[in-house]
């Protein structure tokens, strides 16, 4: 039980929004499509949910083909990026708007309480008398959300919901949006070009790039198994550091070079790792300003920026030529130009292929 689509095929006039795309949802997932702009991810939503139709290939829901069945007449709810509300309706009406308009009749008392129980899940109880214009951006958008809960629809999808909402909001919405959305049953799909809203909030995770789904998968196996560095430095929060390096012998030893001062044993992994040219990855808070552990590599840069977000601080530090991105999880204030040793954890490594760019060896289970 659940969506499935299979080859979709879709352009526009000669160009291609999707190729060949083919993925099963389960109910119960909480699906995230994850991607650049123009990746295809709001016209892979459009198709499943019935918005538009595929070029070629199928939807299915439940097993049943339902890639002719036009939108109203599926039992879906849709969440935009603009919030779609009527002006000239208070949030009551247009909470209550989609059970008024739906097949299934619904007695008044019944509409009342499912508005007003998806009001409260929604803190939006104290505006129900208002008008869109006199309610607060967050409170619009939660508003549409609510208009698409109150259906009890099998299948919900949303389209960058919390696009246009402040830094404190999407993060307040993103932790209730999970709740609430898991807790109806079906299955959930959400575009958002945000790893961090994947990384939060879904079960699992397809990763698209030029209208292809380069990756699908549970949410940690993906992040712990990008397929290729481009899933790997797109869906990371922070920043992966992506650097050339190189695996050979010196002086019967294996190394992996990343620059002059930075060479890495790898002598351990010799019967499963080839010589060659290699793409490596490290997520930036395996980077560290101070000793952390044991067998850490510590090499010399120079601070470019120091960035606080909240009780963290970005640093840009610059090696030999190359910028790496450093996670400190404290508030640390670095003067521009502070010579610094940072130092490298060897065991969070991915090695890319660097001809073929998909991933070949990990330097951790
Ligand atoms: N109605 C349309 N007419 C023409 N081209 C379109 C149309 N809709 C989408 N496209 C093109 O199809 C490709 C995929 O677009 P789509 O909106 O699906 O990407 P997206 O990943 O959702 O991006 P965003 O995050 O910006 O919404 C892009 O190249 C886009 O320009």
């Amino acid at each position: 039980m659940g969506i499935a689509v299979f080859n979709i095929e879709k352009s526009y006039e000669a160009t291609p929004a999707l190729r060949d795309v083919s993925m099963e949802i389960e109910d119960g997932a909480f699906v995230t499509l994850l991607g650049a702009t123009g990746a295809g991810k709001t016209t892979l939503l459009r198709i499943m949910c019935g918005i538009d139709r595929p070029d070629k290939g199928r939807v299915h829901y439940d097993g049943a083909d339902v890639t002719r069945v036009p939108v109203r007449k599926r039992n879906v709810a849709m969440v935009y990026q603009e919030f779609v509300n009527y002006p000239s309706m208070t949030i009551y009406e247009n909470i209550a708007s989609p059970l008024r308009v739906s097949k299934t009749r619904h007695t008044k008392a019944d509409i009342d309480q499912k508005v007003r129980h998806n009001a409260e899940l929604l803190g939006l109880t104290g505006v129900l008398g208002h008008y869109p214009e006199e309610v607060s951006g967050g409170q619009k958008q939660r508003t549409a959300i609510a208009r698409a809960l109150v259906k009890d629809t099998r299948f919900v999808f949303l389209d960058e919901p919390l696009a246009n909402l402040d830094y404190k909001l999407r993060e307040e919405l993103r932790g209730e949006l999970k709740s609430l959305l898991t807790h109806k049953g079906g299955a959930v799909v959400y575009a958002t070009p945000e790893p961090v809203d994947a990384l939060s909030m879904s079960t699992h995770v397809a990763y698209l790039q030029d209208g292809r789904v380069l990756q699908y998968g549970a949410l940690q196996d993906v992040y712990r198994n990008p397929a290729s560095v481009e899933v790997g430095a797109y869906f990371s929060y922070p920043t992966m550091n992506i650097m050339e390096a190189d695996v050979t012998t010196e002086q019967d030893r294996i190394f992996l070079r990343i620059s002059e001062e930075i060479a890495i044993d790898v002598t351990q992994f010799r019967d499963r790792l080839a010589h060659g040219q290699y793409l490596v990855g490290i997520r930036a808070y395996n980077l560290y300003t101070a000793q952390k552990g044991e067998n850490l590599i510590a090499f010399s840069a120079t601070v470019e920026l120091a960035e606080e977000l909240g009780s963290d601080t970005e640093l840009h530090v610059r090696h030999q030529g190359q910028v790496f991105v450093v996670l400190m999880q404290e508030v640390a204030r670095f003067p521009i130009g502070t010579q610094i040793t940072v130092y490298l954890d060897p065991s969070r490594l991915f090695l890319f292929d660097r001809a073929t760019r998909q991933l070949a060896f990990k330097t951790f289970a």
